[in-house]
C-alpha cells in the first residue's frame, strides 16, 4: 500500500470507530432511505439513452488539493443526470477530499439514477451506511482490503441490494474479483506517483472475467478515448476533474455529453 492510501486507511478506521459510537447500526437499519428500492449501475451504463459517463463530485484530492469548492452538489449532480450520466459518484470522505454523506443525501434527494458511494471502505459498518444514506453502489479498492475482506463486503452489499465496484490497478489484483463483484473499475491513477496513464485500462481489460461490467477510472479528458474504450469492452467511464475543475461543471459535462452522443450516433 502506498503512504497517502495507509494514511487514509488509518484514518478511515477511526473515524468509523467515532461514527459508530454516535449512530448505531440498529438506526441506521432505521432510516426512511434504508429501505428504498435500490437502482442498478449495470443497467443504467447500457441504457440507450444515457452516455456510460458515471460523473464525480469531487471538491479536492490528495492530488491536486482544492478542485472546486465553489459550487452546489445538488446544481452538479442534478445536471449530470439530465444530460446523460448514467451514474453518479459522490465522494463522502471529509479530510482528503472535502466530501460528506450529507452531500450523498442531498444528491439522492433529487436524483433518480445509481450513485456511487465513493469512499475508502474498511469496515462493514460503512456499507450499511451506504444503504441508509441512499446509495445503489459501493466501491472496494483492491489495494486497501485482502482477497477475504472483499468477498464477505461484496456479499453484504448484495445482501442489502447493493452493487459492488471493485477497483484495481494492477493484474495481480484480479486475484481478488470474488462472486459477489458486479463491477470491475481500472484506476488509472497510480495512488502511489499519482501519475494517470489511460492505457492502464487498455492493457488490463483483456484480463478481467467476462462476466464482470468494465469501468475505466480516472484521467479521461477527451471523448475519443471514450470511443476506443468502448471498443475495448469498457461500459463505464468514471470521470471527475475534468468536469469539477471548470467554473461550471454543470455546463462542462452538458457539452461534454453533446459531444459524445454526437460522436456515438455517427459510429
Ligand atoms: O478525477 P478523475 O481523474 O476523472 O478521476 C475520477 C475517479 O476515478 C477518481 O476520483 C478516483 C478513482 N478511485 C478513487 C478512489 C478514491 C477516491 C477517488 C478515486
Amino acid at each position: 500500500m502506498s503512504n497517502i492510501l495507509a494514511e487514509i486507511v488509518a484514518q478511515k478506521h477511526k473515524e468509523v470507530a467515532e461514527r459508530q459510537t454516535n449512530r448505531l447500526v440498529q438506526d441506521l437499519e432505521r432510516a426512511t432511505l434504508f429501505n428504498r428500492k435500490t437502482l442498478s449501475l449495470k443497467s443504467f451504463l447500457v441504457a440507450p439513452t444515457r452516455t456510460g459517463i458515471i460523473a464525480e463530485f469531487k471538491r479536492k484530492s490528495p492530488s491536486k488539493g482544492i478542485i472546486n469548492d465553489m459550487v452546489k452538489v445538488q446544481t452538479v449532480t442534478g445536471a449530470y443526470n439530465r444530460f446523460g450520466a448514467s451514474g453518479l459518484s459522490v465522494l463522502t470522505d471529509g479530510p482528503y477530499f472535502g466530501g460528506s454523506i450529507d452531500d450523498l443525501i442531498q444528491a439522492r434527494e433529487i436524483n433518480n439514477i445509481p450513485i456511487l458511494r465513493k469512499d475508502f471502505i474498511v469496515d462493514e459498518y460503512q456499507i450499511i451506511e451506504a444503504k441508509a444514506i441512499g446509495a445503489d453502489v459501493i466501491l472496494l479498492i483492491a489495494e486497501c482490503l485482502t482477497k477475504e475482506q472483499v468477498a464477505q463486503f461484496a456479499k453484504t452489499a448484495h445482501d442489502l441490494d447493493l452493487e459492488v465496484l471493485l477497483e484495481i490497478h494492477s493484474a495481480e489484483q484480479l486475484d481478488k474479483v470474488a462472486k459477489d463483484v458486479d463491477l470491475v473499475g481500472v484506476n488509472n491513477r497510480d495512488l502511489t506517483t499519482f501519475t494517470v496513464d489511460v492505457n492502464r485500462s487498455f492493457e488490463l481489460a483483456p484480463l478481467i472475467p467476462a462476466d464482470k461490467v468494465k469501468v475505466a477510472e480516472s484521467g479521461i479528458t477527451d471523448v475519443n478515448v471514450i470511443i476506443s474504450l468502448k471498443k475495448a469492452g469498457f461500459d463505464g467511464f468514471l470521470i471527475g476533474e475534468h468536469f469539477m475543475k471548470q467554473s461550471s461543471p454543470d455546463k462542462a459535462f452538458e457539452r461534454f455529453a453533446g459531444d459524445l452522443q454526437h460522436q456515438l450516433a455517427s459510429l
